[in-house]
């Protein structure tokens, strides 16, 4: 029973923060990074005695004053021993922090299990004008799991403390963690190049977001974070809240030597809108091939809608149709939006139901399951209503709705 949400996207962070308007000398003093930020005291040092005091966490929590916007202070906890030594950090409401220790991680590390591999079916590489990015050592099967990795660092996205002080205490969230993770997340792509403010700059250009305590968290997902964008991505991530753990799968065949993509800014957008969403968030123009297929490709964008729209409408004077449905999954391969096929399939599972065919709503239902799985999640809401469906298709508020006269 959890209070992490399942919603994790690939958003700009910080919002509304510059980090290149920061003016270094605006009276708080940022650390070096490598400076030891002072440390009360630790449970590390020898004496197992003091573990109890802390509970899971390694340090003693350093905490912010009083933020009245929150009605709470923000805290850094951080726990070494972590997902087997890989550790973690995370600055958030001492309320929150108790949330995530009650969850299984925190003591029961076998849940891991198959989590944090070295290795994957994917290798970094320098690549032209993207900077590092994964490629496919192997030819890779549609489904296939690509990676399962915890975060290094969890913050709360709160706007009320200023970078340095923010600063500050991120730094101090990764100094405590493992040498190993520290290194890895200090080597992590940056877009300002300000030193000063490193530790929100590695954030700004890699979390990912979610929802944890019904606050909005940042994470910083190392190994996933070197996926570059496609707008017709060939892999599919979502956010585990009860392990804690970002997936990414597979969603059609990637050939050896191909690179892994996912989507930062949503391929059902506008060209127009997802070029300035990279270009503001993420500083890059996209080159992808549904960018430069520009018109043609929001022409089908524009069909892709209005189809939705109508299979969406269950009045009497509806053009919903099977073949409608069928058509707007031609339309998701087309455009290789496979990723996103999930809401056509379940457009075709309730039109065929709505039409009383339940073996075809079924075939729709399983497919809808699948490819949502990958993108929400086994436990998403709509995953599991097209489970419903699959089991008793003429239980389901659809069956036979567009037959009634
Ligand atoms: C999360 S990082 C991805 C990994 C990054 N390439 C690296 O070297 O670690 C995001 C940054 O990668 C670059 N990037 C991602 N997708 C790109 C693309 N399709 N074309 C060019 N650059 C891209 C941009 O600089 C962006 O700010």
């Amino acid at each position: 029973n959890s209070m992490l949400s399942n919603k994790c996207l690939y958003e700009p962070v910080i919002l509304g923060v510059n980090l290149e308007c920061l003016k270094s000398g605006d009276g708080d003093i940022i650390y070096p990074i490598n400076e030891q930020v002072p440390v009360m005291s630790t449970s590390q040092d020898g004496a197992n005695t003091t573990t109890a005091t802390f509970g899971p966490w390694s340090f003693k929590p350093s905490c912010t004053d009083f933020i009245p916007s929150i009605q709470s202070e923000l805290c850094v906890y951080t726990d070494r021993s972590f997902a087997g030594n890989r550790g973690i950090s995370i600055f958030t409401t001492p309320q929150i922090a108790d949330e995530f220790v009650r969850l299984r991680p925190f003591h029961d590390p076998a849940i891991l299990a198959g989590i944090n591999n070295p290795e994957g079916p994917w290798h970094p590489q320098n690549l032209p004008g993207r900077g590092i990015g994964l490629l496919a050592k192997t030819r890779i099967d549609p489904g296939e799991r690509l990676m399962a990795y915890t975060p290094l660092l969890i913050m709360h996205q709160h706007h009320q403390i200023s970078i340095p002080v923010r600063e500050n205490f991120l730094r101090r969230a990764i100094e405590q963690l493992p040498d190993a993770s520290k290194e890895q997340y200090l080597r992590l792509a940056t877009i300002y190049g300000n030193s000063s403010v490193i530790v929100q700059d590695v954030i700004q250009t890699n979390a990912f977001e979610m929802q944890v305590g019904g606050e909005m968290h940042l994470a910083i997902f190392p190994e996933a974070s070197r996926m570059n964008h496609d707008c017709a991505p060939n892999a599919q991530y979502y956010l585990d809240p009860l392990r804690l753990t970002h997936y990414v799968h597979a969603v059609r065949y990637i050939s050896a030597g191909e690179e892994l993509t996912i989507a930062y800014s949503s391929p059902l957008e506008f060209v127009s809108n997802r070029q300035r969403h990279l270009k503001e968030s993420f500083r890059f123009t996209c080159g992808c091939s549904r960018c430069l297929a520009g018109k043609t490709a929001d022409a089908a964008l524009a069909e892709m809608k209005s189809i939705e729209a109508s299979l969406a409408d269950w009045t009497k004077t509806s053009t919903a149709s099977t073949e409608l449905a069928e058509k707007l999954i031609e339309l998701y391969r087309q455009e290789r939006l496979e990723g996103f096929l999930d809401t056509a399939y379940r457009h075709a599972a309730l039109t065929y139901n709505a039409v009383g065919n339940s073996a075809q709503a079924k075939k729709y239902a399983q497919l809808a399951a699948d490819s949502g799985a990958m993108k929400d999640g086994p436990e998403a809401p709509n995953v599991r209503g097209m489970k419903e469906l699959l089991k008793h298709p003429e239980k389901h508020w659809s069956w036979r709705r567009r037959m009634q006269r």
